[in-house]
């Protein structure tokens, strides 16, 4: 830990009269209040953690940067799992292979948390500038972000509770696009952050470079004998043997890409959950399409129907649910 730390050794640290503060507040509350309020009394510094690790300018080079990567976004989503928050809009997705189960709990069941606009802890990774300023790029200074999650791939082995190797921790290949009613394509970008490593044994993202130059493709649920998670639609015809890239990352790398990029990702091969962070943006300046007859009818069909389940908004379009969960981070909102 001294060396992750850049410590030269144990006998150069000195306890200073903060320290020592701080350290003797929390040994006179354990020894001489109830054991419930040492851990009322813990409360702050836990969400301070989280607060500096967002809040410091840290940059992949500083010997803190690990430190940071770990206070980020894994808390609340155990949190979240554990149903200590509960978050206006939040969708909290099981897999499918344990979707009825009720033997799994917490951020075991979890898969992915989608649409967390208004965790604010969560919520902070959408507006850092280390990554907003990549993504002014390819928006330009007018950004919305429109799409956001938090996926928990479970393992997929069948030596624990998920079942014979099922191989549904797979995301087929598809194009974001195929869920977006809005253009142009250009101005879309995804940001797709590591919250740890990530390789092929865990399930990386598979990308086909230079796909994005093609043009949107017809999607449907895959014919997977383990069966399939809901919406999660794969690109009908793509070459099979186009060339492929897994995006083998480590915690805290951040990949950018198009929406038309075809990709997905591979089954979980590990007994750990896989996690990462993603934010879908686009320029405000873009404007809404009609996807009636299109090929992106099925899953416009599709999400309504869940707005609908949900929220009781059966007037609501493909569009509006889009609007209605799309916040401004940067400059203004003037179309979206
Ligand atoms: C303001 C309105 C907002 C409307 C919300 C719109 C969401 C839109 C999604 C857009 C995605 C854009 C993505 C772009 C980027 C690319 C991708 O990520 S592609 C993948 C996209 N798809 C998803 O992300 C799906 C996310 N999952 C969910 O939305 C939900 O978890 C859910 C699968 C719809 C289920 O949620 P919920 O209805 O709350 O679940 P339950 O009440 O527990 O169960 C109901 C019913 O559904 C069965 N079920 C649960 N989970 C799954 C599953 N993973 N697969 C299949 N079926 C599932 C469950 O068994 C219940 O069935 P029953 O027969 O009714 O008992
Ligand atoms: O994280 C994953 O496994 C896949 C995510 C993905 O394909 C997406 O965000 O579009």
């Amino acid at each position: 830990m001294l060396q992750k730390y850049c410590f030269k050794g144990a006998p150069p640290i000195q306890q200073t009269l903060a320290m020592r503060k701080y350290l003797s507040f929390y040994r006179n509350l354990m020894d001489s209040e109830e054991p419930i309020y040492f851990a009322v009394g813990l409360l702050p510094c836990y969400r301070l953690w989280v607060w500096l690790g967002n809040t410091l300018n840290t940059p992949p080079t500083n010997a803190y940067y690990t430190w940071k990567v770990e206070n980020m976004g894994k808390k609340e989503f155990e949190r979240i799992s554990k149903r200590e928050v509960k978050v206006p809009g939040l969708l909290i997705m099981k897999d499918v292979s344990i979707a009825k189960s009720e033997f799994v709990e917490g951020e075991k069941a979890v898969t992915k948390l989608q649409d967390y606009q208004e965790d604010p802890e969560l919520f902070r990774y959408c507006t850092l500038p280390q990554i907003l300023k990549y993504v002014e790029c390819f928006t330009g200074p007018n950004i919305m972000a429109m799409h956001t999650m938090l996926i928990n791939k479970p393992p997929d082995t069948g030596v624990d509770l998920f079942g014979p190797g099922k191989k549904t921790s797979r995301h087929p290949m598809h194009q974001d696009l195929h869920y977006f009613p809005f253009r142009p394509a250009d101005r879309i970008v995804c940001a797709w952050t590591a919250m740890e490593k990530v390789h092929r044994g865990n399930g990386c993202l598979v990308v086909l470079p230079g796909s994005h130059h093609g043009t949107l493709q017809e999607h449907d649920y895959p014919e997977w004998e383990g069966g399939v998670n809901k919406m999660y639609h794969g690109v009908r015809n793509y070459a099979p043997d186009h060339p492929r890239v897994h995006l083998e990352m480590e915690k805290g790398d951040t990949v950018f890409f198009h929406p038309l990029l075809i990709h997905g990702s591979g089954m979980n091969q590990t007994k750990g959950f896989r996690k990462a962070i993603s934010c879908h943006y686009a320029s405000s300046d873009c404007y809404y399409i009609d996807v009636n007859g299109t090929t992106q009818e099925n899953i416009s069909n599709e999400v309504k129907e869940l707005a609908v389940k949900k929220y009781g908004a059966d007037s609501v379009s493909f569009q509006d649910t889009w609007a209605l969960r799309g916040r401004l981070v940067q400059g203004e909102r003037t179309s979206m």
